[in-house]
């Protein structure tokens, strides 16, 4: 409690406390005046109406209308106080939580769901908003108006207000029962609310697969768990919280009832004027109103310090990735070694992602990374940018320590295009700049070029042609090529591509494969699951199940290792050639064109497609349909077993214009 306290009072800076402070003070000076009237109305009534003072009555008359005037005017000053300090406090949390979530490693990021996080950005900062405008009000009127309300009683008649004496505790004990039963139904409501974004979440951003595997209906009834958990938990929270209503309402007919026998008798004793029993009985529901008050602020702020909490968590979150003291500012080549590096994503993990995995690519080479699904691919490139940081053993990169290197400066030096390549909403201009926004118009337009990406930019609108929302007017092989751009604008030391060309076409993607071998001085790692993306590389290395199984030249691995035989024999396998010679005769031109045309040489190229079967008078049909299947691939279809299917199909596509094909 007194932690949240703390951060609202840390978000209420400036002009913006001042505002809360004066909305505190015209709030406390509206109601003394209000509590002042039922004083003005006892005297008109035992003074006036009594004693039949016209006079009396229509001055006493007048203060009171301009009481009431003042107390408007007061209230309409209040609220602009407030919602300036309420919007105020919102701006400022949401500020702080967007620069929290700015600041978190992908470790931090997994600790959090993407829904839970926009929740807390908006739902709940929403709550703590609402709850400062709408509750501050009855927050400082309710106990001033119980308070004030129970000493003007008390001077009325402090025998006739006994009654309170009996009311007031048996509802504080109703009052914290309800509280205690409500509070974690409050937790529980936010955490359906984040369920529901998260549903509707993955569904819109994978809508296209709904729509290709026809899971409407699926997704539907997902959808309606999630919305008929929210109902629930909703139902039941509010069900128990307003049952504090009938309660104080039940609680101001017994007080009224008590009021009126014994104030009633003691009138006729003549111990109490009628003027005076008039008045109690006001301050008697103004009593009981501020008790009202009093509980609903008390749920609405329950509601919101649940709110607090769950923002505070977010604020209260460090990086996980430590800066040293004294940072390494120049990333000085683009060598990368992994020294006995053991990873695994959560430290309760039971098994470690990558073990002991030790490996030397140096600068200006090309090292190829291949593996089945889930080998620990991604995860140990993603040690060299330090997106993580590993368990034990050390990532060194030009020779220091990631750990050693000022962050932003590491992964200046590290371009990594990611397996699902994000766009931006804007234009190409705009996404390319994110790779360095000093970058020129010839730069860019240079770096599209080596991206293969050129050859539709005109079509696009060229530099200025606008995206759409998150990129969503451009293909998926056009993504690809505008993301690998981006990264080349980086102009990086080191370059690295997690399947970052698999919706290329192979012509494509060895033209871009070409281009990139052209860039002098920069260390490339390419992970690929097409051999044929690799084959030009210096080294390639093997890994199996988060071990480095094998490391070495692809001619050499060719010939003396098994699973790259395999992997290599199991993509090859399909084609025929025209003559009617096996698959060996291309596996063979592969190789030769492999090795004796490393980096980037046109003679590779030649290979390549001869080998896919493509240069022997493959159509463009055959490509064509292998770039709508990846297409699909991209939208959502993305299993391996897919894209074997696919490349399969446009293979055997192939074959009725040029080779044949098995399998
Ligand atoms: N963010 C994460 N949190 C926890 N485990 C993860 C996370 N990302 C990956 N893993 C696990 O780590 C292991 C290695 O994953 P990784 O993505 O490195 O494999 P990969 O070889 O790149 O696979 P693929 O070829 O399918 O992309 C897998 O078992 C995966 O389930």
């Amino acid at each position: 409690m007194g932690s949240g306290f703390k951060l609202l009072l840390e978000h209420m800076r400036g002009c913006h406390r001042f505002q809360a402070i004066a909305g505190v003070i015209v709030v406390a000076i509206e109601t003394s005046l209000e509590l002042f009237i039922p004083v003005l109305m006892a005297g008109i009534i035992d003074h006036g109406v009594a004693a039949r003072n016209e006079a009396f009555i229509i001055q006493q008359g007048l203060i009171m209308i301009a009481l009431s005037l003042l107390a408007l005017g007061l209230g309409l000053l209040y609220a602009r106080f407030a919602s300036r300090a309420a919007m105020g406090l919102a701006t400022s949390l949401r500020r702080s939580v967007y620069a929290a979530i700015q600041q978190f490693d992908f470790e931090n990021l997994d600790r959090y769901r993407t829904a839970s996080l926009v929740t807390r950005m908006t739902t709940d900062i929403t709550v703590i908003q609402n709850a400062f405008s709408t509750g501050f009000r009855p927050c400082v009127r309710g106990p001033v108006l119980l308070v004030m309300g129970l000493v003007y009683a008390m001077l009325i008649n402090t025998e006739l207000a006994v009654v309170f004496a009996i009311v007031l505790p048996v509802l504080a004990i109703a009052l914290a029962l309800i509280a205690r039963r409500v509070a974690p139904l409050y937790r529980q409501l936010q955490e359906a609310v984040d369920s529901l974004n998260g549903v509707l979440r993955e569904d819109l951003t994978a809508v296209r697969a709904v729509k290709a595997y026809v899971r409407e209906e699926h997704q539907r009834g997902i959808f309606g768990q999630a919305n008929e958990g929210l109902a629930r938990v909703s139902t039941q929270t509010f069900g128990t919280a307003v049952l504090n209503l009938p309660l104080f309402q039940a609680s101001m007919y017994v007080t009224a009832i008590l009021v009126l026998l014994f104030g009633g008798s003691m009138v006729l004793e003549g111990r109490l004027g009628v003027g005076q029993l008039t008045g109690f009985m006001s301050y008697v529901l103004l009593i009981m109103t501020s008790l009202v008050m009093i509980s609903n602020v008390f749920l609405l702020l329950m509601r919101a310090l649940t709110s607090v909490h769950r923002v505070g968590d977010v604020l209260a979150e460090r990086p996980i990735l430590a800066c040293p003291a004294h940072p390494i500012t120049e990333v000085a080549s683009g060598s990368v070694r992994f020294e006995n590096v053991s990873f695994r994503y959560q430290a309760t993990a039971e098994e470690d992602v990558l073990e002991q995995v030790s490996l030397d690519i140096p600068a200006g080479s090309w090292l190829g990374i291949l593996g089945g699904t889930g080998s620990g691919k991604t995860s140990l490139v993603q040690l060299i940018p330090r997106l993580y940081d590993a368990a034990s053993g050390r990532v060194l990169v030009g020779g220091h320590d990631v750990r050693d290197y000022d962050i932003a400066c590491l992964r200046d030096a590290v371009g990594i295009v990611l397996q699902n390549n994000v766009l931006f909403t804007g234009t190409v201009r705009e996404n390319l700049l994110w790779g360095n926004p000093e970058a020129t118009d010839e730069e860019l337009l240079h770096a599209c070029k080596l991206a293969c990406a050129d050859e539709f930019l005109d079509r696009i609108g060229g530099l200025d042609g606008d995206l759409g929302q998150g990129g969503a007017g451009v293909s998926g092989g056009q993504r690809q090529r505008l993301c690998i751009a981006r990264t080349l604008v980086k102009r990086p030391k080191i370059l690295i591509f997690d399947d970052a060309m698999s919706a290329l076409d192979m012509a494509t993607d060895a033209q871009v494969r070409t281009n990139l071998a052209s860039i002098e001085g920069v260390t490339l790692i390419v992970i690929a699951q097409r051999i044929t993306s690799i084959m030009d590389a210096d080294h390639v290395a093997v890994l199996d199940d988060g071990h480095l199984h094998a490391l070495d030249t692809p001619a050499r691995l060719l010939e003396s290792d098994p699973i790259f035989r395999e992997i290599h024999a199991s993509q090859m396998e399909f084609c025929v050639s025209d003559d009617g010679s096996d698959s060996e005769a291309s596996l063979a031109d592969v190789k030769d064109g492999a090795v004796g045309a490393k980096r980037g040489a046109e003679g590779t190229h030649d290979a390549e497609l001869a080998a896919q079967g493509i240069a022997t008078g493959a159509s463009s049909e055959a490509l064509g349909l292998h770039d709508e299947v990846l297409g699909a691939q991209d939208a959502g279809l993305n299993t391996k077993e897919s894209a074997e299917g696919a490349h399969a199909e446009a293979l055997h596509v192939t074959s009725k214009t040029g080779g044949e094909c098995r399998g």
